[in-house]
């Protein structure tokens, strides 16, 4: 049993924690508001702010918050305990933070304590803050791997992982009268391709699947936890602590090997024959960043590999999923993209990235499903480098800018029926035809961004769903499987936007 004076104390403590807060808060709020203008939204309690309300409206995060645009309009602002967020929703305002305002809101916010363990204190191209460590990881990551004449340069290596993927199918619809589960084989072929252009290395099945499971506890242990909001409660979760520190320790023990491995081969490349000419690491092993003595160490180097797999994987696979979804449910698209596919490609010759780039169809089909289904909710937070304005309002510079994309690509003002899906708006007459993707001439749909830190992966990203796709379709005719009911085009967020039921697809070989 507890003595006197420990219930003592804790209740003094219990007491006197909320009331030294509230007087802090009161003060802060007072100082705060008298010189700045937030965004309007839903008033909050203090301390927590508006957190109880989210978590007690029992919806999802994201339902919550497309319930409060019509309420707020499309800048609001939520304060989710120690951490303020606005949240912007219209073309307008995105083209004013991220093109003609793209240095001032360039930033990203400070981290939350597991965050910076996984990001070695934000070394990495997506978490860095705007300035001279940043650019030179992003120019590194664009021209060590992501160029147009790289990606050209690992094309051999992309075709022949294709071909297991189509492989793969292949089997698995044998072992299961043609059942196929379309996102883990997507999620299996695309991670499969970032690795061999990660370490430049061909790794066996059980070892791939073993990567994949501690990338996919790294992402599980990275979701926002309620001490990340409120700072105060951080004692309460030492036990989740603990278990991210694991995680870490899991993640460098599974990657260091990969590294030397590598290492081992670029010593001695007449010895490893069948290993990549080049890959994405050894542009990291000597890297000189700006403002730094040395080169990354292991732990840098393993979180700069993290990042790369990440980045690519579950972006592209949501993408083919929701890809083969929309053929299914449209016959006629799926027949179309097949005739192409055999005009331009033919049926013996597997459809190639060459072939692509002459595929109009496939390109207008990406671009639909990349408009009605963008695989993420948001962009990646922003911050502002200093405290500015955005639509009139101030944003602090330690505010979290976070990017509603949804609502862009929905906007009746901008796109014909939005709500259908149709790949002929972006055919030469359709409309769409001149849409820039990168949101630089204006802002219509933005699934990689736009901006200084645009999604630097959106070539790549493209080439991996377009040549998927093409693929796919060359090799089969797509169906839901009998047993399955009606297709459900609702989604939910896991990592990525996915659909709330797994897609649960048929194959029929073609001829
Ligand atoms: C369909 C595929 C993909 C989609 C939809 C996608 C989407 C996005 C989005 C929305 C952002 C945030 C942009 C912003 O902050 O304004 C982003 C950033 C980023 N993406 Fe992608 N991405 C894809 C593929 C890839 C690939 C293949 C890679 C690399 C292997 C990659 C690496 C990154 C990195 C490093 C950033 C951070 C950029 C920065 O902060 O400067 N992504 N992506």
């Amino acid at each position: 049993m507890a003595s006197a004076p420990v219930v003592f104390t804790t209740l003094s403590l219990l007491i006197s924690i909320p009331i030294i807060f509230f007087f802090i808060f009161t003060r802060n709020k007072s100082r705060h508001s008298k010189q700045l203008k937030l965004p309007p939204g839903p008033p909050g309690w203090p301390i927590i702010g508006n957190l109880f309300q989210v978590a007690l409206s029992n919806k999802p995060f994201i339902h919550y918050v497309r319930e409060l645009f019509p309420i707020y309009g499309p800048i609001l602002t939520l304060r989710m305990g120690a951490r303020t967020l606005i949240i912007i929703s219209s073309a307008e305002l995105v083209h004013e933070a991220l093109i003609e305002k793209g240095q001032l809101f360039a930033s990203r916010p400070a981290e939350n304590p597991t965050r910076v363990i996984f990001s070695c204190n934000k070394f990495t191209v997506n978490s860095a803050i705007y300035g001279p460590e940043w650019r030179s990881l992003r120019r590194n990551m664009v021209s060590g791997m992501l160029s147009t004449t790289r990606l050209k340069q690992f094309y051999p290596n992309r075709a022949a992982a294709m071909d297991r993927f189509i492989d793969r199918i292949r089997s698995e619809a044998i072992a299961n009268d043609g059942a196929i589960s379309v996102l883990r084989n997507a999620r299996y072929a695309v991670f499969c391709i970032l690795i061999s252009m990660c370490f430049g290395v061909e790794l066996d099945e059980k070892d791939i699947i073993r990567i994949d499971e501690v990338m996919k506890r790294v992402l599980i242990t990275l979701s926002p936890r309620m001490d990340d909001y409120l700072p105060l409660l951080r004692p309460f979760f030492s036990k989740q602590r603990a278990q991210a520190l694991n995680v870490r320790k899991e993640q460098i023990e599974t990657i260091v090997p990969l590294i030397d491995e590598r290492r081992a081969i670029l010593k001695n490349p007449a010895d490893h024959k069948s290993a990549a000419p080049f890959s994405y690491l050894d542009s990291l092993l000597d890297l000189r960043v700006d403002g730094r003595n040395s080169a990354p160490n292991d732990t840098e180097l393993v979180t700069l590999c993290s990042e790369f797999l990440n980045g690519g994987t579950d972006t592209t696979a949501t993408a083919i999923e929701w890809g083969i979804a929309r053929l299914i449910n449209n016959p006629s698209i799926q027949s179309k993209l097949y005739d192409e596919i055999m005009s331009v490609a033919g049926k013996d010759k597997p459809v190639s990235e060459n072939d692509i780039e002459g595929m109009v169809y496939l390109q207008s089909f990406v671009k639909e499903l990349l408009r009605k289904h963008p695989p993420t909710y948001f962009s990646l937070t922003h911050a502002a480098v200093q405290t500015a304005k955005l639509g009139g309002y101030d944003v602090p510079a330690n505010a979290n800018l976070e990017i509603y994309l949804p609502t862009i690509s929905e906007d009746p003002r901008l796109w014909k029926e939005p709500e259908e899906f149709k790949p002929e708006r972006f055919l030469p007459g359709g409309g769409g035809e001149s849409m820039d993707i990168t949101g630089v001439k204006e802002i219509k749909m933005i699934p990689f961004g736009a901006g200084r830190r645009i999604c630097p992966g959106l070539g790549m990203g493209t080439i991996h769903i377009s040549l998927m796709l093409a693929r796919m379709v060359q090799a089969f005719e797509w169906k839901l499987h009998p047993d399955e009911p009606e297709l459900d085009f609702g989604s939910k967020l896991e990592f990525t936007v996915v659909m709330n039921r797994p897609l649960l697809a048929i194959v029929k070989a073609r001829k």
